[in-house]
């Protein structure tokens, strides 16, 4: 083993970069190529069917089966001519990655000839074999079927199979036979298209020439590379996506030189040769950068309509990993693939735009438009704090559970922060709200909206700390894991956040039956949201030990273990407000809560399983050697009467002898505690029990390996060391 280690340092230290051919000089020569964007459907398709496509994608009308028999033929053509030989519907199940299954364009006919084929039937549903895909007791294995169905306001795509020719890729939702949701495509529509009624019909009070309201992200994505070689050196990066044992090198982050610093050749042709192929297909990544970990990686886009940024995002994700292997190196966007250094996120930023182009997240000068932007922020406010532990769950995972509040990830505790500016200009609101107001404009002018300073975009500050950080003219939502699929945060927050704008103006109504004024009234309400919000918002440190105080006096949960975020899904509250906004019924949020425990139980299981035999077959067989040669060579010191010269490796003897012992004891108790869990057939029991009783002993096992690994000769050491693999470039 400790060969091939070597071997593969050499592999790695031995490559060189691949040069990556730009596809044209302007990126806007090839932009979206791969796309079946609008521009090609209006060359393609007669008026009639251009029209009934833009429709459904701007207001979900249903398009007829001629139209679509029409798309299919059009949609052919374009992909057959880029060199498609197949199509599939792509479609995100609920493991979290993407789903694909190739049909080709020809069918045989009876007499045994082939003939092109792709109607409109097959553009617009499918049925795959839905047995295998995690249902959460939805469907029992038996029960195969489930359908996809064509998204249209997601373009259609041409993905490269390498070698192979080009493949069709129709976003698709994902659902069973009875109709429920088997995926994250299905409810996002779904909480879109309430964000959208809800916050247009708020947006009556301040412009009646909305129309539409659509959410927005820009999701960024940190990433680990680490060469190909040394990856398959680690069994551990293997099986779990992470190191489970390793010793911090003498260098870590503690300079901060990587942060920014200049990108390695070999990474940047890597960045390079994604971005080209992400940008044909109209992915907008616009960002690259080194993160602040030794091997850590950022690249993000600009924000784009939210269902689009998701599945670019679930694109993305698979591009990066195809496309490492040309570079030889292998992505891991797992969220804490080493320990003691920053693991990596998956920072949300959502913000709602109307169709007349304005962000509503965005602060203005006008007061006017103030009041409007604070309606917007509070509710938003005013939905994450009475929501918090739906939108902890919604990120809750056995990945996530190493990286929150640890080395520079916000903590479990769901906070926001606005700065110091918007706070002051809250606490106006608060404190002049009480004074008998006049009628007219200027009661902007005496809530002291139009003395505070002007908003101006940039002028909030950054909080690096913050699990829900307000910047600017956005949120982002940085406790998202980096392997995430963004859909599972947006969900909840896109529901909660309409469910709120649907209370605001119920109340908001109510008063204006009464007679009030509609700004009176407005700046009531949110006066009473700002008191009842006003625990959550928090300004200061959000890694501190402090804050883990105060936010404890101050009621907020600190949920970190994961099995019991994830149950607060099925809270009534949460089940309420998912099936009230219609994005989930009760049978669906069980189902997901059901399927992301059995994911937490499989990964823990996994983890577990790799750590007892690493720690068995490859440390502490590799340890009883070593100690075989320290013992010969004591021998023979004691042999030639040099007897205090011996002592110091009878001491290195009896510590190897020592730590073994607890490495072994220890994997003998956590085999004991796994199958105490798996015995266990209440799933959340049993989550619990791999959380806990089984997961203790990680640390434990880690503790002694990460010692012996500093006595062992590093000859000997099998595992590819943490400095091997963090500064190999
Ligand atoms: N620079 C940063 O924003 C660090 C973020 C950190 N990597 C995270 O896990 O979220």
């Amino acid at each position: 083993m400790a060969n091939m280690r070597f071997k593969a340092i050499e592999t790695a230290y031995n490559r060189s970069t691949i040069s990556v051919p730009a596809p044209s000089e302007k990126v806007a020569d090839y932009y979206g190529s791969y796309t079946f964007n609008d521009d090609v459907m209006k060359t393609l398709l007669t008026p009639e069917a251009y029209l009934k496509v833009s429709n459904a994608i701007k207001s979900g009308s249903r398009i007829d089966r001629e139209i679509a028999d029409e798309v299919a033929a059009a949609m052919k053509a374009w992909a057959t001519s880029k060199g498609a030989t197949h199509y599939t519907h792509w479609f995100q199940p609920l493991t979290g990655g993407t789903a694909e299954k190739h049909d080709a364009f020809f069918d045989v006919t009876p007499s045994g000839k082939a003939i092109e084929k792709f109607k409109g039937s097959a553009l617009v549903q499918q049925e795959p074999d839905a047995s295998s895909f995690p249902s959460g007791g939805l469907r029992a294995t038996f029960e195969a079927r489930g359908y996809t169905g064509w998204d249209p306001s997601s373009p259609a795509f041409l993905m490269d199979n390498g070698a192979g020719g080009k493949t069709l890729c129709i976003p698709s939702v994902f659902i069973s036979y009875t109709g429920e949701a088997l995926d994250y495509k299905t409810p996002i529509l779904r909480a879109l298209h309430v964000l959208d009624k809800a916050a247009t019909a708020v947006m009556y009070y301040f412009d009646r020439n909305v129309e539409k309201v659509t959410a927005t992200l820009g999701a960024e994505q940190e990433y680990f590379l680490v060469d190909k070689a040394l990856f398959y050196a680690r069994p551990d990066l293997v099986m779990a996506g992470r190191t489970v044992f390793g010793h911090s090198p003498a260098k870590g982050q503690q300079l901060e030189d990587h942060y920014f610093g200049s990108i390695p050749p070999r990474v940047n042709a890597f960045m390079v040769d994604f971005e080209y192929e992400a940008w044909k297909l109209g992915i907008p990544v616009r960002t690259r950068h080194n993160e602040v970990a030794p091997g850590q990686f950022e690249c993000a886009p600009t924000f784009e309509e939210l269902n689009l940024a998701i599945d670019h995002n679930a694109l993305l994700m698979d591009l990066m990993n195809k496309v490492a292997e040309r570079h030889n190196y292998k992505v891991l966007f797992h969220e804490k693939p080493f320990a003691g250094i920053n693991g990596s996120g998956k920072h949300n930023n959502w913000s709602m735009m109307t169709d007349t182009g304005v962000n509503l997240l965005a602060p203005s000068t006008k007061p006017k438009e103030t009041l409007r932007f604070l309606t917007f922020l509070m509710n938003v406010v005013k939905a994450v704090h009475d929501h918090a532990d739906l939108l902890r769950a919604s990120i809750a995972s056995a990945g996530n559970e190493y990286r929150l509040g640890a080395n520079e990830a916000p903590p479990a505790i769901v906070s926001i922060f606005l700065g110091d500016e918007l706070i002051r200009l809250l606490e106006t609101l608060e404190n002049r709200g009480e004074v008998q107001l006049e009628k007219g404009d200027n009661v902007f002018y005496k809530l002291g909206i139009t003395r505070t300073p002007p908003l101006m975009r940039d002028n909030t500050d950054r909080n690096r700390t913050s699990p829900f950080a307000f910047t600017g003219n956005k949120f982002e939502y940085r406790a998202v894991g980096g392997s995430a699929n963004s859909a599972s945060p947006m969900i909840v927050l896109n529901t909660i956040v309409a469910n709120q704008l649907q209370e605001f103006r119920k109340e908001l109504e109510a008063r204006l039956e009464l007679g009030e004024k509609k700004e009176l009234a407005i700046v009531d309400i949110l006066k009473d949201y700002y008191r009842e919000s006003k625990r959550i918002l928090f300004q200061g440190n959000g890694y501190s030990d402090d804050w883990v105080q105060e936010a404890a006096n101050r009621g907020l949960t600190n949920i970190a273990s994961t099995p019991l975020a994830l149950g607060k899904y099925i809270e009534p509250s949460a089940v309420q407000v998912l099936e009230k906004m219609g994005v989930l019924n009760e049978r669906e949020v069980h189902a997901r809560y059901e399927i992301e425990l059995e994911n937490y139980i499989k990964k823990v299981q996994i983890e577990s399983r790799v750590i007892g035999d690493l720690a068995l077959n490859h440390v502490v067989s590799t340890a009883v050697k070593y100690q075989h040669q320290l013992a010969q060579t004591a021998k023979s010191l004691m042999e030639l009467e040099l007897v205090e010269e011996a002592q110091p490796l009878k001491e290195l003897i009896k510590e190897i002898s020592q730590r073994v012992y607890i490495i072994k004891q220890a994997v003998e108790a956590m085999t004991e505690a796994r199958k105490k869990a798996n015995n266990t057939d209440d799933i959340p029991t049993r989550a619990e029990l791999y959380g806990s009783e089984v997961k203790d002993y990680f640390e434990k096992i880690r503790y002694e390996v990460d010692k012996l690994e500093l006595l062992i000769d590093d000859e000997d050491w099998p595992l590819v060391k943490y400095r091997e693999m963090l500064f190999v470039k």
